[in-house]
């Protein structure tokens, strides 16, 4: 047998040995992590700064964390205990819960690589999107994200409105088929579901020029295979499920990859089958995608220049097949639920606010009226820009509903984390940073800073979309990519499809508040905000079912 392909055999079980040693090299730490933590003498800080500890394994605060509604553990704990709190995970370790603004900066940004993704929970994004960006650290998440930024650039995707325009327009026409054949000219829908198919064959025309014809047949293969996949996949954890996630940190990644792969259950089975059903059109568009670029013809959706940027890369630094396939998985996968459900979260707040409903409808008749005065029928990139109302409604949705409300770290090496404001620790002395062990673990909680009174305001839990345009909003750290927000993340790992994000939340918004008033139903009391990788809207009493949010919709009058 040829000496490289004995290597390359090998290496797989090399890297899990050295991977199973850093594990219980973590393990070893661990006594010294929980030393700077909980303030014995010898510890560098004296003391927890609101110790939550767990009454047992099975009822850990991690548990409190993951079970409950989004945002739940987290504005409780920011209230009783401040924005920087240590709390024991299921097998009674260590982490650090953080919202404080300055830690964050630190750990997004200025440290962001020596601050890790789990690889308990790289492990559970590689069942969504594979080897791609979301799952990549070190090296080659650097490599991979220097090709993926360009096709997500402020002009590419300002020209993607046009497409976001239609698939709203799409919504638009079959809604309004509905209500003329309703008698009372009203519809309860589910909104979610809707949005959710038209974001799907909105994202799959802009970034892969595909048509997945997901609204009009709801039976696609490609609906099939994403249907109920963050419910089933990644909702709400059992207590079981915690505790094996707690102990996969010790497991090699080989083997975690292995059981991923051959384990029977429902929740793998769904994720197996809809890998094999993406990677499948992944592959197929990848190489149309090349021979086109190769015949000299170009394309203007994500994967076209993405395909092209990867081609201009040397040998080292080109992604290759798998990781292109993985790549494409992600953009579908973190680009769809994310955007669909934004969306929908901002409807509620609109149905639930009529006022602040109205007052958009109102900025969107002014607009139509200059659009039309100009001799336009659609909407530009520039009248979105000068839509002041529409975006503030679109920060405080995105600021109070982050689809993405944690995101998992560990410390690579000792350090030394800055605060914004000096915490308490046991013994009473006040401290302004706090050092940090390598291997603690720490939880980044977006939904917390969103929600920090000392930068947004005292009615920090109530949609004000006129805290956007009345300057109140205080200044502090620059974070987030997006108005200093930290729904898209910052730093080395921000997400990348920020602002075709928000161009598509604002077309479907235009769009659907222009042509609709929206109210809500008596089930709206019973939703909740359900933690499944993405935040899902669900009705109490009903989880099972899936994702639900029903809003009653009627026509909008066009005479206001
Ligand atoms: C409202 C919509 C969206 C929200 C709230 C959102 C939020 C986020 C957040 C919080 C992260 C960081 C996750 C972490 O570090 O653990 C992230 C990363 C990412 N997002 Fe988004 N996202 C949205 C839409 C999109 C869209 C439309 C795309 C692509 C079409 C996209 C692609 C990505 C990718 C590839 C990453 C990984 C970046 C990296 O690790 O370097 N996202 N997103």
């Amino acid at each position: 047998m040829p000496e490289t392909s004995v290597v390359s055999r090998t290496a797989p079980y090399l890297e899990s040995v050295f991977e199973c040693t850093e594990n219980l090299y973590s393990v070893y730490l661990h006594d010294e992590e929980t030393l700077y933590l909980t303030g014995t003498p010898s510890s560098r800080i004296d003391g927890p700064l609101g110790v939550y500890p767990g009454t047992n394994a099975h009822e850990c605060s991690l548990r409190e964390l993951l079970q409950t509604q989004v945002g739940e553990a987290d504005f409780k704990w920011q209230e009783r205990y401040g924005n920087v709190v240590h709390f024991k995970t299921a097998l009674g370790g260590d982490m650090l819960f953080i919202s404080d603004p300055k830690a964050l900066q630190y750990i997004f940004q200025t440290s962001g690589y020596n601050y890790q993704k789990l690889p308990e929970r790289r492990a559970l994004s590689r069942l969504h999107s594979g080897h791609g960006l979301v799952w990549a650290d070190g090296e080659t998440h650097k490599k991979q994200r220097k090709v993926m930024l360009p096709p997500f650039s402020g002009p590419e995707s300002k020209a993607l409105l046009p497409v976001f325009n239609r698939y709203a327009e799409m919504v638009t026409l079959k809604w309004k088929d509905d209500l003329s054949s309703s008698p009372d000219h009203s519809m309860v829908y589910n909104v979610p579901a809707w949005l959710s198919r038209a974001t799907m064959d909105a994202i799959g025309e802009a970034a892969f020029d595909y048509h997945f014809n997901a609204m009009e047949d709801v039976d696609s293969d490609i609906v099939k295979g994403y249907n109920g996949l963050m419910n089933i996949v990644f909702g709400s954890p059992s207590a079981g499920k915690i505790l094996v996630l707690d102990i996969a940190r010790f497991i090699p990644r080989a083997v975690i990859e292995w059981l991923q792969d051959y384990l029977p259950g429902k929740g793998l089975q769904k994720a197996r089958d809809s890998e094999a059903l993406t990677s499948g059109v992944a592959r197929t568009l990848i190489k149309s995608k090349s021979e086109a670029l190769a015949e000299g013809r170009r394309g203007r959706d994500i994967l076209s220049l993405l395909v092209k940027a990867n081609k201009s890369e040397n040998e080292k630094t080109r992604m290759d097949e798998n990781e292109m396939i993985s790549s494409m998985r992600t953009i579908l996968f973190a680009g769809h639920e994310t955007t669909s459900n934004t969306i929908s979260w901002a409807l509620l707040e609109l149905s639930r606010n009529p006022n602040a409903q109205a007052q958009l409808r109102k900025e969107i008749r002014e607009m139509e009226s200059a659009i039309r005065a100009r001799g336009d029928t659609e909407f530009s990139a520039t009248d979105m820009d000068q839509m002041s109302y529409a975006l503030a409604v679109i920060k405080e949705t995105l600021r109070i509903h982050p689809v993405i409300h944690h995101t998992f770290r560990r410390a690579m090496k000792d350090d030394v984390l800055p605060l914004s404001e000096p915490i308490r620790t046991k013994s009473g002395k006040l401290v302004s940073e706090i050092p940090i062990a390598k291997g603690t673990r720490v939880v980044l909680s977006i939904a917390g800073y969103n929600r920090n009174s000392e930068l947004w305001g005292a009615d920090v839990h109530s949609f004000h979309p006129e805290r956007w345009l009345d300057g109140s909003i205080k200044k502090t750290q620059t974070i987030g990519v997006y108005n200093n927000l930290l729904t898209f993340a910052g730093g080395i790992r921000a997400c990348i499809g920020w602002r075709f994000a928000v161009h598509e939340v604002q077309a479907f918004l235009v769009e659907l508040i222009s042509n609709f008033e929206f109210s809500l139903t008596e089930d709206i009391q019973r939703l909740r905000r359900e933690p499944c990788g993405v935040m899902l809207p669900t009705l109490e009493g009903e989880v099972e079912k899936g994702v639900q949010m029903p809003l009653k919709v009627t026509l909008a009058t066009r005479d206001e």
